[in-house]
């Protein structure tokens, strides 16, 4: 049903009605010929973090997929065990200036684009799902996760602070008291405790199973006037777009001051030295 001829996503937006499948280096757009639905997959091996490329090619894809009326969007990773790993702590490591700008600016259109989209939108999660991987998956409409894996926003864990819209996108997601004690504990749920909690919505038996529950999920909204809802979703979720797309520059100057801090790359060295470790 979801074909997979490949083209350069550079070509997505005149193409997707005509073929039923586009891929970049890092993004695999395939689109049911039948129901409109698409499915975004993100293929960076081996863990799809968050580094700008990735980022850019997801921002486009759903930006076309938003262009071209889609009818739905399912999220999901190429990975067996990861959904997303979060930001590539590579991109903040003695970054570039420029580069590193470009990813924190990237990373918030990205989230303003998949936050605020007009059409249905559903996380498959397959996998691992930490920080910038819960982030994704929050600001979809339903999610629906495997077994035996992890979500969460574990910034503080990490010693660090979940940006505004992190939090708020959890807030929205599962209230405040539990968005609370997740932020600061620095949570990783379980897919059982991510269900009981309301982070997400379902469980599959299987990413094939993940899909068929999404599509359903997606199907529901066959019989709704697709402008009633999007503005109903965008009156719940425009108030936290507009304010960051106000503080835009002031939350770069932000994220920057934390990068730049010699005792933030000492804890990124040491950070990254432990998820080395961890396989040894
Ligand atoms: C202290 C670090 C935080 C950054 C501070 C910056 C300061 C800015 C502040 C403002 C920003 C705040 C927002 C942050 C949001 C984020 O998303 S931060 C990223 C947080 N992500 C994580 O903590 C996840 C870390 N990864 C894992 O827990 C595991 O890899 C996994 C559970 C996702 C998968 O496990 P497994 O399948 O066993 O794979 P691994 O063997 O662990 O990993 C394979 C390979 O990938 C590398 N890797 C893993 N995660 C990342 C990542 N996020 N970025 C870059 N690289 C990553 C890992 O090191 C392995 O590499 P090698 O094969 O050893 O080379």
């Amino acid at each position: 049903m979801y074909s997979r001829t490949m083209l350069k996503v550079r070509t997505l937006s005149n193409n997707l009605k005509m073929y039923g499948s586009t891929s970049s280096n890092f993004v695999n757009v395939s689109v049911n010929d039948k129901s409109g639905v698409a499915i975004v997959t993100m293929q960076r091996e081996p863990v799809n973090s968050l580094n700008l490329e990735l980022i850019t090619q997801l921002k486009t894809a759903l930006s076309d997929l938003e262009r071209n009326k889609c009818r739905g969007m399912i999220l999901t990773s190429a990975s067996k065990s990861v959904f997303s790993a979060g930001l590539d702590i590579m991109e903040m490591y003695k970054p570039n200036q420029e580069r590193v700008r470009n990813f924190w600016l990237s990373l918030q259109d990205l989230w303003m684009t998949l936050y605020g989209c007009s059409y249905p939108s559903v996380a498959a999660i397959n996998g691992h799902s930490p920080a910038g991987g819960c982030l994704l998956s929050m600001s979809c409409e339903y999610r629906i996760m495997l077994p035996n894996f992890t979500i969460g926003l574990n910034e503080t864990k990490l010693g660090i602070i979940a940006p505004s819209w992190f939090v708020a996108t959890m807030k929205n997601t599962i209230g405040f008291r539990k968005a609370e004690m997740a932020l600061t504990l620095g949570f990783l749920f379980t897919t059982e405790e991510a269900l009981k909690v309301g982070l997400i919505d379902e469980v599959a038996s299987s990413k094939e199973d993940a899909i068929a529950k999404a599509d359903k999920f997606i199907g529901q909204f066959a019989k709704i006037p697709p402008q009633p809802r999007t503005i109903s979703k965008l009156m719940l979720r425009s108030k936290d777009i507009e304010t960051l797309r106000k503080t835009k520059e002031q939350d770069l100057q932000a994220f920057l001051q934390v990068v730049n801090d010699p005792k933030t790359q000492k804890g990124l060295e040491l950070y990254l030295e432990s998820l080395k470790q961890r396989k040894a």
